[in-house]
């Protein structure tokens, strides 16, 4: 039986994990749930699939996990604080994480999880963004195994069969949607409401990624995650907009092969990648139907439409601490522009001005990287507040 740790169990990817989980009950259990603040969800997900351990992220929420889960008449312990999650996820309570927690957020316990060396399904892209050295390294030093999450980078992993890319890959082509505003122009983008820019064209996902979709903020997140991840520099990485969302990435081999993971746009499928790796299980997503989907298109990304890739591509050639600047900005700029405080167009002028203003040093520790993500979300909030950048 191996016993999964679902941090982020109330969200999007947690959701598409436990369905997985629910369909192999002689093989999988879930067995620690975990959640920020959603104390309901997470008492009714625990009725569902009876973990061990159910922990909130905010300790004030502790009491109220504690009285629902006697309520509801379960055995599964109740805990609180990231010190409790990163516990649990490094102890005997789990062999596998999947780790969906949305955010800088998930960095402690995607580490804790690495540094145990447990089996890592890493949904929690920004940990990868922020500290990918540190990351990868501890993972490798532990003998954790990563399985990505991450559509695109849980298709190359298929096309490589689950190996580090040696020099027989020459390029690795990450599709993007495009986004809700795909073919938009500038000026057409400046009175976006946040509504609009959550209606993802294919993915259902939560709010953030969704937004980050919109800009393209996420495809940018995403070449940084796919250099860490298998270990090619920038300039072997390309982005193609692909408006399907059916061909999930591609990789490009030095005898003229290019290797491609095809299917419906459904997280499942990846997340039972994950979880049955190397061997293939059922994760309720049907098969792909070419004929009735009738066309694939391709097309170049608008850089100047949508600068975000563009300084998610610099900070990755700048390396160091660029990466977790842009990640926590852009943090801060999706957070502010989803309560109404900034506009749209805001979100890019935030990231490239926190940039610009904040010289990035070397990645060299996890305080250094923590001096950096605070110091970018300082500069980004008092632009905001001061209403130099809304
Ligand atoms: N959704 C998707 O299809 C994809 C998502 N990803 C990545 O997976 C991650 C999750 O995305 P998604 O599922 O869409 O996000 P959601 O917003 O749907 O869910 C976020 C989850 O994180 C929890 N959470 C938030 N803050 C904290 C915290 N401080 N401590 C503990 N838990 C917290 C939330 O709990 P609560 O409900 O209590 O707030 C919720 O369970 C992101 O990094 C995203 O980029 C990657 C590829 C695809
Ligand atoms: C499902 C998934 O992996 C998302 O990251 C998806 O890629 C978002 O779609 P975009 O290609 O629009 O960013
Ligand atoms: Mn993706």
């Amino acid at each position: 039986m191996q016993r999964v740790a679902v941090l982020g169990a109330t969200g999007s990817i947690g959701g598409s994990a436990l369905d997985v989980i629910a369909r192999h009950p002689d093989t999988l259990r879930a067995s620690v749930l975990a959640a920020g603040g959603n104390v309901a969800a997470l008492v009714a997900l625990c009725a569902a699939h009876r973990p061990a351990h159910a922990v909130v992220a905010d300790p004030a929420g502790l009491a109220a996990l504690r009285e629902g889960l006697r309520v509801a008449g379960l055995p599964t312990q109740a805990h609180a604080g990231p010190e409790a999650l990163s516990a649990l996820v490094a102890g005997d309570a789990c062999d596998t994480v999947v780790a969906a927690i949305v955010g800088a957020a998930g960095l402690d316990s995607t580490l804790a999880a690495a540094r145990a060396g447990k089996r890592l399904l890493l949904a929690n892209k920004e940990s990868l963004v922020l500290a990918g050295e540190l990351l990868i390294e501890t993972a490798r030093a532990a003998g954790a195994t990563i399985v990505p999450i991450d559509s695109e980078h849980n298709a190359i992993f298929q096309c490589l069969h689950g190996r580090a890319p040696g020099a027989e890959v020459q390029r690795i082509t990450l599709t993007a949607s495009g986004g809700p505003f795909r073919g938009r122009t500038r000026a057409q983008l400046a009175r976006i409401s946040p509504q609009e820019a959550v209606a993802h064209p294919k993915w259902s996902m939560g709010p953030k990624i969704s937004v980050d979709s919109a800009t393209l903020m996420n495809k940018g997140l995403e070449l940084i995650e796919a250099h860490h991840l298998f270990g090619l520099p920038d300039d072997r990485l390309d982005v193609l907009v692909h408006p399907q969302s059916l061909v999930h990435s591609l990789v490009q081999f030095v005898d003229g092969s290019t290797l491609a993971q095809l299917g419906l746009p459904d997280m499942r499928t990846a997340l039972a990648v994950g979880l049955g790796w190397p061997e293939r299980i059922a994760s309720g997503v049907g098969g792909l139907d070419l004929a009735a989907q009738g066309r694939l298109d391709f097309e170049p990304p608008d850089l100047d439409t949508f600068p975000c890739l563009r300084l998610a591509r610099e900070a990755l050639r700048v390396g160091g601490t660029a990466p977790a600047i842009l990640n926590a900005v852009n943090e801060v700029a999706v957070s502010a522009f989803l309560q109404g405080r900034i506009g749209f167009l805001s979100i890019a002028a935030l990231v490239e001005d926190a940039l610009a203003a904040i010289a990035a040093e070397p990645a060299s520790s996890l305080a250094a990287l923590g001096d950096a993500d605070g110091r970018a979300r300082r500069h980004a909030e008092h632009a905001i507040a001061t209403g130099a950048l809304r």
